[in-house]
């Protein structure tokens, strides 16, 4: 008995020792890390959800003031957390053949559906399919989608006059993904998903399948982040089997009926299906079709979802930037008669309001990069030797940390749309603002995601005058457990119907 008790203590230490010098990675490179847990690393809090790792992260950078980046482990993978604005540009722009590859990785066996997606490929594999999406999200392409987005701007209108006459308060994220949800449907696909008529309809319910956030949604997509070895042998994957046998029906049965039929429809199918035309069939599959039209529900729906949410809680709260903004409607509206892509575009303070909205409330709080060859980075104080970064080395991309650095933007708890006049822009230190990310890799989406929410923004104020219900928790808070942004307790609105003069 006493012998196995000194072997089991001997043992147990031995591990001990080892896991401990294990993190000493990145003090032998001379760059500072916080304290570790053994086993986890710094991620121990999100295991159990207290923290995301985004407020993981946002710690971690506001601690270390005085350094250009820091080291931390990701359970025991060695990563970096970049502070400096000009590392950020080095490393997503001009050095971005180093670190192309985002931290993510799929088992393309066992998730076929994600395999051509831009946003889990790199090397020559992304750069192929990148091109041939790109031309899908120019504005010469999504400003004909604006009418089908307008088409649910008034089924949105008509949800809430009829919706909620006792005033108890519209969650403001539900609202917009069934507005993004219809919006994304009709534009990618043609179909009319009718999520403010019905609660459950099949393509909401398998869409929500792939990324509505559940608890389930965001452990699983947990794992996928922090612990891909883990996820891989659980085989968690990111579109579940019936999710992705109903995606490929819609499309086989859309395009073979739109072949019979010759119909030639503005939106993101008739792209895939020209693509599918010049390139030969063989070359490019009705199941290539289905990957991009899954991407492009994956990336475009609940990003959007959460941005719109979170600008129109900015707008109840801010009742007087809200004025000014119906202000500017109404003289486009004596101006043009009516709202247009580009119309939309260019006014003025809708996109200072909502630039500031995105400084506030980016979808995600971070970006996770890694190292793909090695890398030397500048020593994190400025002086000493400098430092050797191996490939593989996740580094982390801190888009919240940068947009609440008051050194860079100045009382950035206040909600201020100035900060964003022609004059102030040209005055940001360059690298501080990405909700989009920036880079070769910057998000193909842009101006389709923010097409869709100015129209919603532009329908509803014109229509309504919000206000904040009481039901929601102010000042915002983040919660701990969504996988991008949304705020704990939820966002739950008032729309007031405005009188016509
Ligand atoms: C407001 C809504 C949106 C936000 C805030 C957003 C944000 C982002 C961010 C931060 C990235 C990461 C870029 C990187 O890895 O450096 C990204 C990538 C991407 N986004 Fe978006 N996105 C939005 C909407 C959309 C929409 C509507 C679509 C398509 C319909 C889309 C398609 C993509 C794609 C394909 C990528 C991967 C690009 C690549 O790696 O080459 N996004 N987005």
């Amino acid at each position: 008995m006493y012998v196995l008790c000194v072997l089991f203590i001997t043992v147990g230490a031995c591990i001990y020792y080892l896991l401990k010098t294990h993190y000493s990675y990145w003090k032998e490179k001379g760059v500072p890390n916080p304290p570790v847990s053994v086993v986890f690393g710094n991620l121990s809090e999100s295991i159990t959800f207290k923290k995301s790792l985004g407020q993981i992260y946002h710690e971690i950078y506001q601690k270390y003031t005085d350094f250009s980046y820091v080291g931390f482990y990701k359970m025991r993978t060695p990563g970096i957390i970049l502070r400096d604005p000009e590392l950020v540009r080095e490393v997503l722009i001009k050095s971005f053949n180093y670190f192309q590859a985002n931290d993510l990785k799929i088992d393309d066996s066992n998730d076929p559906l994600v395999a051509k997606n831009p946003f889990f490929i790199h090397g020559d594999k992304w750069k192929h399919n990148r091109s041939l999406l790109s031309p899908s999200f120019t504005s010469k392409m999504v400003k004909p989608l604006f009418p089908l987005m307008e088409a649910v701007c008034q089924d949105l209108i008509k949800y809430l006059e009829e919706t909620d006459p006792d005033k108890k308060g519209i969650e403001a994220k539900e609202l917009a993904q069934r507005f993004t949800m219809d919006v994304v449907a009709s534009c990618a696909v043609g179909l009319k998903a009718d999520s403010f008529k019905y609660e459950n309809t099949e393509f909401r319910t398998m869409a929500e399948r792939i990324l509505s956030p559940s608890f389930f949604t965001n452990l699983k997509l947990y794992f996928l982040f922090a612990l891909p070895s883990f996820a891989k042998f659980l085989k968690l994957k990111f579109v579940p089997d019936d999710a992705a046998d109903y995606f490929r029906k819609i499309v086989n049965q859309t395009i073979t009926y739109r072949e019979e039929n010759n119909i030639v429809r503005n939106d993101f199918l008739n792209n895939m299906q020209n693509i599918k035309l010049s390139l030969g069939k063989d070359l490019f599959t009705n199941e290539d079709i289905t990957i991009h039209l899954v991407g492009f529900f994956m990336d475009g729906f609940e990003t959007s979802s959460v941005v719109l949410s979170h600008a129109l809680y900015e707008l109840a709260a801010n009742p007087k930037y809200q004025e000014t903004l119906k202000r500017e409607i109404d003289e486009v509206l004596d101006n043009c008669g009516k709202f247009d892509y580009y119309t939309l575009r260019d006014m003025d303070f809708l996109n200072r309001f909502l630039d500031e909205s995105l400084r506030m409330h980016p979808a995600d709080m971070f970006i996770s990069k890694v190292c793909t060859e090695t890398f030397t980075f500048p020593p994190p104080t400025g002086k000493g030797a400098d430092v050797v970064i191996e490939p593989k080395t996740p580094i982390i991309i801190p888009i919240h940390s940068l947009h609440y650095d008051p050194q860079y933007y100045p009382d950035p708890e206040v909600f201020d749309p100035d900060r964003f006049t022609k004059e102030n822009k040209a005055k940001h230190v360059k690298g501080t603002y990405m909700p989009f990310s920036d880079g070769p890799r910057i998000c193909l989406g842009q101006k389709f995601a923010l097409g869709q929410i100015r129209a919603a923004m532009v329908h509803i104020v014109s229509n309504f005058e919000i206000r904040v219900n009481k039901r929601t928790i102010q000042p915002l808070q983040i919660d701990p457990t969504s996988t991008l942004v949304a705020a704990k307790g939820g966002i739950w609105l008032d729309f007031h119907k405005r009188k016509k003069l």
